[in-house]
């Protein structure tokens, strides 16, 4: 009977039916609404953290925060649009949550190694240095309850703490959310800011009922990730304080020298360690860097029984060989110079670019061979070192038997002898990379062979007799 027009009964049926589609029609604009709401606000947000961050791409915390944009918010998004349009596609690579927890621990090792204070890190500020990157209290919580959950009870601690106290700044009392960090506190044994928490919530609500928590975990502390790092030298403590070095232009009565001097900073003088300054050039590092670029991968070292190279959770930085002949030509001529040795190049010798990321380090070594030694080469007598970059905070060279701390200077390089005059090896010359914290660092390295140089630094009178410069 539909087909049936002019009867009232069937107008009002009409009325009806528009009144109920008016509404239908109400609640999807309604909803068109609350989307574009979130659409304009999450815009807007990751739009102002994106600008903070991306000014700060060198900075641990703003690449943590880029990748949980990645393996939260974007997510969520994609989950709440997909019906309107597509976000993600299958070629956009994103952080695996491997990557995300790797993050996580390389963050902790290094707040930890370098005692980077928790207040410090949320308002932007890095062992002194301040940058963009702060972080807002929903984020500090966040970051706290990522530790937690990673079971870095002991961490998670001062973060919670940062948390809460923006929470209060802000005037704010949600008691959900005080409770819930509450729970947390008493879970991990931090009873102070349980105790704060509990007084808060009871000025709101006398008669609250708290649930005891039960099970408490004892403190769990972040066990070294990869090996142990010399810490207390990497923050600069610890240090032996020296007092007549010198800075010197040395010129061994080489012509080429005589003109242009090498300026030479003494750094340890028995065992010699000298940083040789602005031996390299600002465009001369372009081409070394340019040279390298796309050879570089995982680093490796030797292993116990010397015949194998093999990847190391002690040494996570990217390296490669440079073998471009006219610059490693040009290179083994300034070593020469610099070093007044003999710089051979046998065929398996380059130079070696590593690159060390946010978190990269290498654990105490020895540039030495133990075992299966070249004859032809003989061992590495000496190690070139040239820095080609400029390092914010980190990335030191230390030696724990000299107690000494080299930050990387652009240009220069630092020498030092593996041996002993008598050829016998000086093992107070073990060395490691300290983590770097923020920025960048790219180092070149060049290993001197023994062998050609039995007359430039001959046997001493005594058995422990040493080499320098
Ligand atoms: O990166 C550093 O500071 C040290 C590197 C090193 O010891 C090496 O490559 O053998
Ligand atoms: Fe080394």
């Amino acid at each position: 009977s539909r087909n049936v027009f002019p009867y009232l009964s069937d107008l009002e049926d009409l009325l009806n039916l528009e009144i109920s589609l008016l509404s239908k029609l109400e609640q999807y604009t309604e909803s068109l609404e609350s989307q574009i709401a979130y659409s304009e606000k999450t815009l807007h947000h990751i739009n102002e953290i994106h600008s903070e961050d991306s000014n700060e791409e060198n900075h641990p915390f703003a690449f943590y925060r880029l990748i949980t944009r990645f393996t939260e918010d974007w997510l969520q998004i994609e989950e709440k649009s997909k019906e309107s349009f597509t976000l993600l596609t299958d070629n956009d690579r994103i952080p695996s949550n491997k990557e995300y927890l790797e993050t996580l621990f390389v963050l902790a090792k290094l707040q930890k190694e370098y005692q980077l204070s928790t207040s410090d890190l949320v308002n932007g500020k890095i062992a002194e240095i301040q940058t963009n990157a702060s972080f807002s209290w929903q984020e500090s919580l966040s970051f706290g309850y990522e530790l937690y959950r990673a079971g870095l009870n002991n961490q998670s601690q001062p973060w919670f703490r940062e948390g809460m106290r923006g929470f209060f700044e802000e005037g704010l009392t949600d008691m959900n959310l005080m409770d819930s960090i509450r729970k947390i506190a008493d879970h991990i044994g931090d009873d102070d800011l349980s105790k704060l928490l509990k007084n808060q919530i009871l000025k709101q609500n006398a008669n609250f009922n708290f649930i005891a928590v039960k099970n408490k975990v004892s403190a769990t502390d972040f066990s070294p990730y990869g090996e142990v790092i010399e810490d207390k030298l990497c923050r600069g403590e610890n240090l032996t304080v020296f007092n007549n070095l010198t800075c010197t232009f040395i010129h061994y009565n080489n012509p080429y020298l005589i003109i242009g001097p090498h300026k030479l900073e003494v750094l340890h003088e028995e065992p010699f360690i000298g940083m040789i300054h602005s031996v390299l050039s600002d465009v001369e590092i372009r081409d070394i860097e340019y040279n390298s670029r796309g050879k570089l991968q995982r680093s490796m070292v030797l292993g116990p029984t010397n015949e194998v190279f093999q990847y190391h959770k002690g040494r996570t930085s990217t390296s490669g060989h440079l073998n471009d002949k006219k610059l490693l030509d040009k290179l083994i001529f300034r070593m020469a110079n610099m070093t007044n040795l003999e710089v051979a190049r046998f065929p398996d010798d380059y130079l070696t670019i590593t690159n060390y990321g946010i978190g990269s380090f290498y654990k105490t070594h020895h540039d030495i061979f133990f075992t299966d030694i070249d004859e032809k080469k003989g061992n590495r007598i000496a190690t070139v070192m040239f820095y080609l970059s400029e390092v914010d905070v980190g990335g030191s060279t230390v030696f724990p038997d000299l107690h000494l701390n080299v930050k990387p200077r652009k240009g220069s390089a630092l020498v030092w002898f593996n041996l002993k005059r008598s050829g016998a090896h000086n093992l107070q010359m073990r060395h490691a990379a300290c983590s770097l914290v923020k920025g960048e660092k790219l180092i070149a390295t060049y290993w001197i062979s023994e062998r050609g140089n039995e007359f430039k630094k001959p046997c001493g009178l005594n058995e422990g007799d040493l080499i320098s410069l």
